[in-house]
């Protein structure tokens, strides 16, 4: 392991200088921003020629045709095992019967002499970013178009970067297909992120852009926010798990591993009462890690934001974790029902030691796309109301307003607004 501390150790430290040991300064770099807004200004003024300039700089590939199609799709089912689809369209049904329980509804307040109303309406065209690389995960794929297309998305666009060969991963478009995102194209980065916020030839622009991303498409959407909608800027993946000695070492050890893999930037933090079990998960760690593919990103992770933090008792670790407000949250003690009913704020929750997180990654049903780096305080799981949008509705009679018009005009002058009071008394002036 040359030497590199695994996991650092927390222990007798009060609960704020544990929660500032723990928090992260996410690197919000500048020069990410630079390029980004370099790229989305040639896009604006050249359109596709700058799209397929920076596909080629950036992804190596020379693409004819963005848009994916027909024929490649059906290639795509082909190619992906009857296995993984079938896995996938589980995958698909779960997620879909989860978030057919959300979303707003429209209402009406329906009076004798007026009627009020909110009015909720989908999004008409969203773009979804699916990133490339080592992270194209078709479960991303799912867990973002299947909400789009329950809240009504008529044009649900896909883009994501080409391999240098110029094709998309089989396992991508079949998802895609599964979850009926209308058009797919082959474009990825600050240059993705541009195409659906100005539009160009072959790419029609969008009101919302969402899904995850490296730095450059996160400060490229946060450039574009001012002019499309965007969803969360979701960062690096967190999981904190709270165990009592009771909870096995082996699969604290493995789920702390599951979320370290994503990237080097990732948080896995392991809150415990117990000496023994801390002692038993680090021997774990030690262990499994040796078997997986990720090895190095596991322990650069782990050494750069993982921590076993050891508190005096699982209240402080519950006080702790309503501090950090991870993404992901694994209870694993005796009373966990008791403890999951104390946590004020997680992206997810994770109950027990037979639902690690990657059942919630990929198969249970709840949204994977989450709050991270604290924002659980306040932010949400992706969901069907982030491609809804609401429009109110006020309808007055002329009693109505006539018996009210006094009330509004003094508030209207309390203002200084006399045109405003004036648009409500010259409907009463003889
Ligand atoms: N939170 C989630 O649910 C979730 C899910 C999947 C992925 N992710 C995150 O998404 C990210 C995926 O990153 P990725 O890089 O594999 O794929 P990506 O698709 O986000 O980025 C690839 C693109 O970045 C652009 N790029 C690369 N180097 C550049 C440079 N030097 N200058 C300008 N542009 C450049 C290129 O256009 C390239 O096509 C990871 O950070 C991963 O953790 C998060
Ligand atoms: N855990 C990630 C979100 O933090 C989502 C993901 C996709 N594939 C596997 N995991
Ligand atoms: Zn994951």
């Amino acid at each position: 392991m040359g030497g590199r501390t695994l996991i650092q150790y927390i222990r007798n430290q009060n609960k704020s200088d544990v929660v500032k040991m723990l928090s992260r300064n996410v690197d919000d770099s500048n020069e990410a921003s630079l390029v980004a807004k370099a790229i989305i200004e040639d896009v604006k003024a050249r359109g596709d020629i700058a799209v397929n300039a920076y596909t080629k700089k950036f992804d190596g590939a020379t693409i004819d045709d963005l848009q994916v199609s027909q024929s490649e799709i059906d290639e795509a089912m082909q190619v992906v095992s009857v296995d993984l689809k079938e896995a996938l369209q589980e995958a698909a049904n779960n997620i879909r019967k989860y978030h057919e329980q959300q979303g707003s509804n429209s209402y009406f307040i329906n009076e004798k002499d007026y009627r009020l109303g909110q009015i909720v309406k989908p999004i008409a065209n969203v773009g979804m970013y699916v990133p490339g690389g080592r992270a194209a995960y078709p479960s991303t794929v799912l867990m973002t178009a299947i909400p789009a297309k329950i809240a009504g998305v008529k044009e649900l666009v896909m883009i994501t970067p080409p391999k240098a060969d110029g094709t998309i991963q089989p396992s991508l478009l079949v998802a895609a297909a599964f979850a009926g995102v209308d058009k797919i194209y082959k474009v990825g980065g600050a240059q993705g992120i541009a195409a659906l916020t100005y539009g160009t030839e072959t790419i029609s622009k969008v009101a919302k852009i969402v899904g995850p991303g490296n730095s450059y498409v996160a400060a490229a959407k946060k450039i574009v926010s001012s002019v499309v909608g965007i969803d969360m800027v979701a960062g690096p993946s967190e999981i904190a798990i709270i165990a009592d000695k009771e909870a096995n070492p082996a699969f604290i050890a493995a789920d702390l591993m599951s979320q370290a893999e994503h990237d080097e930037d990732a948080a896995a933090i392991l809150l415990t009462d117990s000496e023994a079990l801390a002692e038993a998960v680090k021997m774990e760690l030690a262990k499994q890690v040796e078997q997986l593919s990720r090895k190095s990103i596991i322990l650069e992770a782990l050494s750069k934001n993982g921590a076993i933090v050891i508190t005096n008792s699982i209240d402080e670790a519950i006080d702790i974790t309503n501090e950090l407000a991870p993404e992901h949250l694994e209870i694993l003690t005796t009373n966990a029902v008791d403890v999951y009913g104390r946590i004020e704020s997680a992206g997810a929750i994770f109950i027990g030691e037979y639902s690690p997180e990657p059942v919630g990654d990929y198969f249970a049903g709840p949204n994977h796309t989450l709050p991270t780096n604290g924002t659980a305080k306040f932010a949400s799981p992706l969901s069907v109301t982030d491609f809804q949008k609401k429009t109110s509705l006020v309808y007055y009679s002329k009693e109505a307003l006539e018996m009210r018009k006094d009330a509004i005009e003094l508030i209207a002058e309390e203002e200084g607004l006399t045109a405003h009071a004036n648009a409500i008394s010259i409907r009463f002036k003889r």
